[in-house]
């Protein structure tokens, strides 16, 4: 199933810069962990923003809420998932 994922991150200023520097960290290393797989089939930067839509491509919503609630980032975070169907007039 594909699901088109909106993630805003906002780090409290209150989070001391080498907690913030190691969660983005482990942040990469899952994010690309998950993308060499395949479940993670693309992340791109909103522009000007600290934020990305991501598309995963993964069994089920219950897989999906697995991958993003083990986000290092997760508690910083507000995601929303758009599931998507195929649409008629694709000729993919
Ligand atoms: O920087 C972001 O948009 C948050 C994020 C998700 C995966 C990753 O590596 O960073």
């Amino acid at each position: 199933m594909l699901y088109l994922v909106h993630m805003v991150v906002d780090i409290p200023e209150t989070v001391p810069a080498d907690v913030a520097q190691e969660t983005i960290a482990r942040e990469k290393a899952y994010s690309q962990e998950l993308q060499r797989g395949g479940e993670w089939a693309e992340i791109w930067r909103v522009v000007g923003e600290y934020a990305n839509y991501s598309i995963f491509d993964v069994e089920n919503h219950d897989r999906l809420h697995e991958i993003l609630s083990g986000l290092p980032l997760y508690r910083w975070m507000t995601i929303k998932v758009t599931p998507l169907a195929k649409h008629g007039s694709s000729i993919r």
